[in-house]
């Protein structure tokens, strides 16, 4: 029986940079978690251990530092461009880069100081090969609840199904959203900010029937109100709101008091995507 080596890849993980821009008192803040991954021409490394082709993860680490000084960082699209652009023109063996950056937000509170966000993280995927590049960009742990205007009934039962129907229950879900853009010439500020409230307004005011009817809604109001995408990938947990039992205590509970539960979660996911196009799944 013979034995291959399959699909690969290599890279320095989660190197988190901060980078300073003191252009005059008001300083600028861009915080990062940048992980490279590489992929080309390594039979050799992983079949005899001839490192010839293998650019030291170490290597991609400096480069990361190196390109936050020399170019600044600007957008997180525009630094994975950068850098996935350069891995793959500078190394002959490199032949596919993938940058991923989680990008931490700081809100100003004066010319030189900041308060570290404490809600959503901001990413993206930058992929380079010979084919193209291509820009996903995402947003994790955007957390919002309806305390009302969410239903869920006349779903399936077996024997096991104990769950009771509801026509009110709290809706909550920690949003993981990322989107492919159609261009790598995007202003991603502008874009960033406009999905994220196409997400959150249509989480907002969509009378839900099920999460799964929440998360359509979502996908179809950002490829609605912003061209530049071309398709939506979401993944909601169904972040549980329990009725707590008060009646032994002689008290009523019309939806007033829940214990919110960890674990177990649902986890409703989907894709939204433009009629006629085709999933790009290599970009997400
Ligand atoms: O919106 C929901 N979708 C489900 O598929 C589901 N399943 C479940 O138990 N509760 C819910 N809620």
């Amino acid at each position: 029986m013979g034995i291959v080596l399959g699909a690969n890849q290599y890279g320095k993980a989660e190197t988190r940079v901060v980078r300073v821009v003191r252009d005059g008192p008001r300083h600028e803040l861009r915080d990062l978690n940048v992980s490279v991954a590489l992929s080309g021409d390594l039979d050799a490394t992983h079949l005899t251990g001839d490192n010839a082709a293998v650019l030291p993860t170490d290597t991609q680490k400096n480069t990361v530092y190196a390109f936050a000084k020399r170019y600044g960082i600007g957008e997180p699209e525009e630094f994975g461009l950068r850098l996935a652009r350069h891995f793959v023109a500078a190394q002959p063996s490199i032949r596919w880069a993938r940058v991923t950056i989680e990008q931490y937000g700081w809100q100003r509170l004066g010319p030189h100081s900041f308060q570290r966000d404490g809600g959503a993280t901001r990413t993206c995927a930058v992929t380079v090969d010979g084919a193209g590049e291509a820009v996903v960009s995402g947003v994790t742990d955007l957390v919002l609840l309806n305390s009302t205007d969410s239903e869920f009934w006349g779903y399936a039962k077996d024997e096991y199904t104990t769950l009771p129907e509801t026509k009110d229950r709290v809706l909550a879900t920690a949003v993981s959203a990322r989107w492919l853009l159609s261009s790598v010439d995007t202003d991603w500020a502008a874009s960033y900010d406009g999905v994220r409230a196409a997400l959150v307004a249509a989480f907002a005011q969509t009378y839900s029937l099920s999460l799964q009817q929440t998360l359509y809604a979502m996908g179809r109001r950002v490829l609605e109100e912003r061209p530049e995408v071309a398709e939506v990938r979401l993944a909601l947990p169904n972040k549980h709101h329990l009725l707590v039992d008060l009646a032994p205590f002689g008290l009523d509970n019309p939806n007033e008091v829940f214990v919110a539960a960890d674990r177990p979660y649902g986890l409703i996911e989907g894709s939204v995507l433009r009629e006629g196009a085709a999933a790009n799944d290599g970009a997400f």
